[in-house]
């Protein structure tokens, strides 16, 4: 994986969230991509961890949070690393090692349901001295029961003796002691850190040649499903904020294909989960497909679909990713616009079945045809099969 995977843990009051969206802002800041997550994650399975620490404990929570993580890796930081990103999570397995300890589950069933997850490229502990973090509870509030319950004594202890079980289970660690440097002191400090070496990783992976592709090695490509919705020859867009991918940028409603999925079901899903509609199977017609590069390398397929006829209100139903919907002139897309949206968005318009976006060079000179005529969609052109959107 091109990116790198960033995670942070330790005890209650450490500064991690701190940590978490301070570097994230900066490596942004400084134009490398960055996506700030964090576990518990953000989706369903995450959401029951997250809220029902009082009512779920023990081996029940070690599953879900376990549950969660697989689902995360799989939907959201699996796709934003082979995007290129950096991916910096707010806690992960080492919580684990330590929570669910403190719940009375066995290390040794917590360190097998997390077996088989991936290792961060580093993993950093945040700590600070019990003192100062009762301190910072006390003034912060308690976020869990655990943070009721136990001392911070003893859960600073638990992650101090984790170093052995860490280095066993394949984590490099990197130790960040918060108690007396200020978040900005902390945060410029890991950065450069990061920084660094993510630029270790790409000289490495740049001098290692790529390996010849045989006929057991095929490409690996994500797919996305990107959903025009049409009405009076506007379209739907969702302006993005707090994802850490191209926010402040417009994008369709749309998202990555989950393990299992159809991309019609994930674009039922997608229009669902980002702007609350709901798109009959049948109603959706194919606009185009784009093969598209991005600017880190990695290839993508994105099926695009267009619809005008959905049940339900169009609300922002994600307004933590995006900062309002809007209809717009399908003709005058913002100049802030995705451009993989907007390659979408024109070769839909021009009628063309199929594109590429992003490669340098064109992959069949002399191929590229215009010619073969199709059936026409409300508000497109008649349909070409081939374009090349730069
Ligand atoms: N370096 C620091 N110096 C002083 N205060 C800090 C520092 N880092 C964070 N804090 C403060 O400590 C409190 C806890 O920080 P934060 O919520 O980031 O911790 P956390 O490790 O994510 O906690 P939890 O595990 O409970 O979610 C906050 O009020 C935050 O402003
Ligand atoms: C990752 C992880 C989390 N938990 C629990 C502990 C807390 O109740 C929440 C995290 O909240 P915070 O604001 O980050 O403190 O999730 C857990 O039990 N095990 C885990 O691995």
């Amino acid at each position: 994986m091109p990116g790198l995977f960033v995670t942070l843990d330790g005890p209650g009051g450490a500064g991690k969230s701190t940590l978490a969206e301070l570097v994230t802002a900066r490596l942004t800041d400084a134009g490398v991509p960055a996506l700030a997550t964090r576990e518990p994650s953000r989706s369903l399975i995450g959401r029951l961890a997250r809220e029902h620490t009082a009512t779920f404990s023990g081996p029940t929570l070690a599953c879900l949070v376990a549950a969660d993580r697989h689902h995360h890796l799989a939907a959201e930081i699996r796709p934003a690393l082979a995007e290129g990103l950096i991916v910096v999570c707010d806690r992960y397995v080492p919580s684990s090692y330590v929570l669910q300890t403190r719940d009375g589950v066995p290390l040794d069933y917590i360190r097998q349901l997390n077996a088989p997850v991936d290792r961060p490229d580093l993993a950093v502990l945040v700590t600070a001295a019990a003192p100062i973090l009762e301190q910072r509870l006390t003034v912060r509030g308690a976020h869990s029961r655990f943070e009721h319950e136990g001392s911070s004594a003893a859960e600073t202890t638990l992650y101090e003796d984790l170093g052995d079980v860490l280095a066993t289970d394949g984590f490099v660690f990197h130790q960040v002691d918060t108690g007396y440097q200020s978040p900005q002191d902390a945060a410029t400090a890991l950065t450069s850190h990061i920084l660094e070496l993510s630029s270790r990783a790409s000289h490495s992976r740049r001098e290692r040649p790529p390996p010849p592709m045989t006929t057991t090695q095929r490409q690996q490509v994500t797919v996305d499903v990107h959903v025009i919705l049409e009405r009076d020859g506007h379209i739907l867009l969702c302006l993005r904020q707090g994802t850490g991918y191209r926010d402040g940028w417009h994008c369709l409603p749309s998202g990555h294909l989950d393990p299992g999925e159809t991309v019609i079901d994930c674009a039922i899903r997608e229009a669902y989960e980002e702007v609350g509609v709901v798109i009959a199977p049948g109603d959706l017609r194919p606009a185009t497909v784009v093969h598209h590069l991005s600017p880190e390398g990695r290839p993508r397929v994105g099926f695009f679909f267009v619809t005008d006829i959905w049940g339900g209100e169009v609300v922002n139903a994600e307004p933590t990713k995006c900062a309002k919907v809007e209809w717009v002139p399908i003709g005058i897309l913002p100049s802030n616009t995705v451009p993989y949206t907007l390659a979408g968005v024109e070769l839909y318009r021009s009628g063309a079945w199929i594109g590429v976006h992003g490669w340098p060079e064109p992959v069949a000179p002399g191929k590229v045809r215009t010619d073969m005529g199709a059936e026409s969609s409300p508000g497109a052109a008649p349909r070409t099969n081939v374009a090349r959107i730069r």
